[in-house]
């Protein structure tokens, strides 16, 4: 029971039949983890009374920027969060841009990697400021930020390695889209910088909790309640960064997107179904209880056990030096 409500939270109340019989070793090895591998699910659902279609209608009415994704051959994506007359500020439209770009992804099987960056050298300052002063009332609060808590926990947990390129500034929900990746790269003079407390504010696009899965407890604390700016220094000290750029490549967008793109490359080398796996395999390790998380690896792996770059490395005399 325990496991099957587990589960449950995770495909989002959707595959939950495959899922409970795989458990019982009633289905095809494999099948719930081919489900796993195009991405599983969102955190609120109709079934929890989460009214998709009314939320997109309010956020449409305040358009402007746009949110651009581009599929390269190489199987990373590059998705820009594009509004730089307004410091790349999220309008309600780029919310629903989001999601729709979300789910454009997980229907992309080729794909291994992502790259998420700001237009013009910065990455995100947050909400627009304009669309907040308009919704500053509870119900659309969290209305706004169910909505992007759904769209987030999708990107996440998409099996594709992800990237959130920061050059200048991440703040507020901006600095909650960096948690959103997998990895962070930070360019010289980049900041990450939760400044809700400023506004009077916590996270609500789920950036507080992923915040204390990455950086611990006490550095969150510390993040949010001092408000503090996050150098790259500073975040490599932390954890939060997993690399900070070069100065002579970044700062000149381009040159740090190429750099993000060939650090990235040496995780997404190989065949797409097994760094999908690698991917699956970890978000089920992180977000769900050990027992539940061994089972869903087993389903993974029958994926890729005798899959066709299993059989060619096997035809090889492998030495791994
Ligand atoms: C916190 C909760 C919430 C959430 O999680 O959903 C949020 O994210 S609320 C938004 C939090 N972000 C901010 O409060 C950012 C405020 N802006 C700044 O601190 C600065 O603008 C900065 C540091 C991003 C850039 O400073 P700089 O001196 O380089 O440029 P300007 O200030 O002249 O900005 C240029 C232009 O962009 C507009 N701008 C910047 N950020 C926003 C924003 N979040 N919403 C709307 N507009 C934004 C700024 O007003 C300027 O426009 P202009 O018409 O030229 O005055």
């Amino acid at each position: 029971m325990v496991l099957s409500a587990a589960r449950q939270h995770l495909l989002g109340g959707i595959r939950l039949g495959a899922c409970g019989q795989h458990l019982l070793g009633g289905s095809r090895p494999g099948a719930w983890g081919q489900n796993l591998l195009r991405g599983i699910g969102s955190v609120y659902t109709a079934a929890k009374g989460f009214q998709e279609k009314e939320i997109r209608e309010k956020l449409q009415a305040f358009p402007g920027g746009s949110i651009d994704l581009v599929k390269q051959e190489s199987g990373i994506a590059v998705l820009t969060v594009n509004n730089p007359a307004r410091m790349n500020a999220f309008s309600g439209s780029m919310m629903v841009e989001l999601e729709e770009r979300v789910s454009q992804l997980e229907e992309w099987t080729e794909g291994k990697g992502l790259i998420i960056q700001g237009a013009a050298g910065t990455f995100c300052s947050g909400s627009d400021l304009n669309a907040v002063r308009a919704i500053s009332n509870p119900q659309d609060g969290m209305k706004m930020c169910t909505f992007m808590q759904n769209a987030l926990t999708r990107l996440l947990r998409l099996p594709l390695l992800s990237v959130a390129l920061v050059e200048g500034n991440a703040l507020g929900g901006g600095a909650e889209l960096t948690t959103a990746c997998d990895f962070r790269l930070m360019a010289p003079g980049g900041v990450i910088q939760f400044v809700h407390k400023h506004m009077g504010l916590v996270p609500g696009w789920g950036g507080a909790a992923r915040l204390v899965r990455i950086v611990g407890g006490q550095n969150a604390l510390k993040m949010l309640g001092g408000a503090l700016k996050i150098d790259p220094e500073m975040g490599l000290q932390i954890g939060l960064a997993d690399r900070v750029l070069e100065g002579s490549l970044a700062g000149s967008g381009a040159n740090a997107l190429l750099e993000a793109e060939q650090w990235l490359g040496c995780y997404t080398a190989g065949p797409a179904p097994v760094i999908r796996a690698i991917k699956s395999v970890v978000v089920s390790g992180r977000e769900l209880p050990l027992e539940v998380a061994l089972g869903t690896e087993r389903d993974v792996f029958g994926t890729v056990w005798g899959g066709p770059a299993n059989l060619q490395a096997l035809a090889t005399k492998a030495k791994h030096k």
